[in-house]
Formats: structure tokens, C-alpha cells, sequence
């Protein structure tokens, strides 16, 4: 689903992300990990389109999106959440997931609203979709309250179902679980779990290391910026060259 092909990106003289290549499959967590100043970060970057490669590509179900910018990418269904959470503070959480809805196509709320009337969803299905999104992110009990009143960890799972509201093919989650208590942090591994085995290729980049080990089918570990491992969770905490990095 997702092809990033020796990524790398230059800062002056530091090589902050080296020549990474992996591939993220249709169903599945994929995870990319890595001690501070790895480069998880700029990775995540060139892949959301947030920041353009130095050299490599990124594709899409197989298309070249290297040089579009994060909006078109999120078109195609390469959807961002970010760690500081950008929702609409007035709104309520389930109008916020609306919003999402209306996002989904290519042309946004406009080319939305020019569709002729049998192609639009009416606006009862999409409270029913946008009420089942909070549904699967535990928060049905506080879809009236608006964004602002929410404690930030119930604020990033609001963010997780926004974004699913936008219909992505790849789901990008910058450390989902920074900020989220235990049962918050529980409650978003299953949420991602189901997400991936309804058929969204979810790509993580995360410090928590019980979640990554929980969830992740596939870790991808960087550090100073080249890739130093791949395999399942299990292979790479036993790897000599990551515990190598995380004890150095
Ligand atoms: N805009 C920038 N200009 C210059 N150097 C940068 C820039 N962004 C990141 N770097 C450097 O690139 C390297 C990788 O940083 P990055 O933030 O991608 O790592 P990270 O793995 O996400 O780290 P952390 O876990 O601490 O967030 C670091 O040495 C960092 O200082």
C-alpha cells in the first residue's frame, strides 16, 4: 500500500533520515521506532508530505506522490494525525468527526456540496457513521461535549476517529499513545488493531514500547537516521544491533 524508497533528508551536513526503505502492506501496524534523534520524525514528515526528501520516493498503491504536497496526499487516502492535536476547540466531538466526512474527497467540503444530490450522504447517515467512529475510539459518552472541555488524551482519540472519517488507505499516527493514561493507552490498541484489520494500513511512529510491542505486526527500527532492523516485535527486541542502540 505505502513504498518508501530510500528516503533520505539532509540538513546542512546531518543525514537525518538516510536511505530507509520498507514497504507498509494493506492490512497491518507497521511500526518505526528508534532513540531520540533517530530520525522518526523526519521520516514521518517526508512520508505525510509535511517535508520534501532530499533523494528517495514514497508511493502510494504503487503512484509516485514523492512531490505532492500532505493535502493531496490525504486525497489519495494518506491520512495524518499529528501529536499536538489540531481539532476544531469549538466544536463537539462528534461534529468534529462530521467535518471529517465532508473532508473525504479530493476537492474537500466544495466539490462536496457541487456533487448533484443523489451522490451526497445524506446528513443522517453521516451522523450514524460519525457516531460509530466515536464508538470505536470509546468516547459515544462524550460526543456532545466540544473539543475544548476534552482531557488531551480523549482529545487524540477524537483525532484518530477524524481522520478515519476522511476514508484513509493509510493511517499515519504520529506517538499515538504520548499523553494517554493506561486505560486511554489500552483502549487505543485495540482501536488501531481493529482499524488495520479493516483493511487500513496503519504506519506508527511511537516511544512507547509496550504499545509498539503490542500491536505492531511489523517494527521498522532506525538509528542516526539509517534503518538498522525490520522484522516482527519479537525478532527485534532480540536483535543485538537495537539493544545495542537503546543501551548506547
Ligand atoms: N529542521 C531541522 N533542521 C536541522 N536539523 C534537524 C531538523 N529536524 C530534525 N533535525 C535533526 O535531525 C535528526 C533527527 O531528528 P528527528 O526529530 O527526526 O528524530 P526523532 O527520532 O524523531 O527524535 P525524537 O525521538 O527525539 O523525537 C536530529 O539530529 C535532529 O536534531
Amino acid at each position: 500500500m505505502l513504498e518508501v524508497r530510500g528516503a533520505t533528508r539532509r540538513f546542512g551536513g546531518l543525514t537525518a533520515v538516510d536511505s530507509v526503505s520498507f514497504d507498509v502492506p494493506e492490512r497491518g501496524v507497521t511500526a518505526v521506532i528508534g532513540p531520540n534523534g533517530a530520525g522518526k520524525t523526519t521520516l514521518f514528515n517526508l512520508i505525510a508530505g509535511s517535508m520534501p526528501p532530499s533523494e528517495g520516493a514514497i508511493l502510494l498503491s504503487g503512484n509516485e506522490v514523492t512531490t505532492l504536497p500532505s493535502e493531496a496526499r490525504a486525497g489519495l487516502g494518506l491520512v495524518r494525525t499529528f501529536q499536538l492535536v489540531k481539532l476544531f476547540q469549538e466544536l463537539t466531538a462528534l461534529e468534529n468527526v462530521k467535518v471529517g466526512f465532508h473532508l473525504r474527497t479530493r476537492g474537500g467540503l466544495i466539490a462536496a456540496l457541487l456533487r448533484p444530490r443523489w451522490q451526497r450522504q445524506s446528513e443522517r447517515e453521516v451522523e450514524e457513521r460519525a457516531k460509530a467512529l466515536l464508538e470505536l475510539v470509546g468516547l459515544s459518552a462524550i460526543a456532545d461535549s466540544s473539543a475544548s472541555a476534552l482531557p488531551y488524551g480523549q482529545q487524540r482519540l477524537l483525532e484518530i476517529a477524524r481522520a478515519m472519517a476522511s476514508g484513509p488507505r493509510v493511517l499515519l499516527l504520529d506517538e499515538p499513545a504520548a499523553g494517554l493514561n493506561a486505560e486511554e493507552s489500552e483502549r487505543l490498541a485495540r482501536t488501531v488493531r481493529r482499524i488495520a484489520a479493516d483493511g487500513v494500513a496503519v504506519l506508527l511512529i511511537e516511544h512507547d514500547m509496550k504499545l509498539v510491542m503490542d500491536i505492531a505486526d511489523e517494527v521498522v527500527v532506525l538509528d542516526y537516521g539509517r534503518k538498522i532492523a525490520q522484522g516482527t516485535p519479537d525478532a527485534v527486541r532480540r536483535d543485538p544491533a537495537v539493544i545495542a542502540a537503546y543501551l548506547g
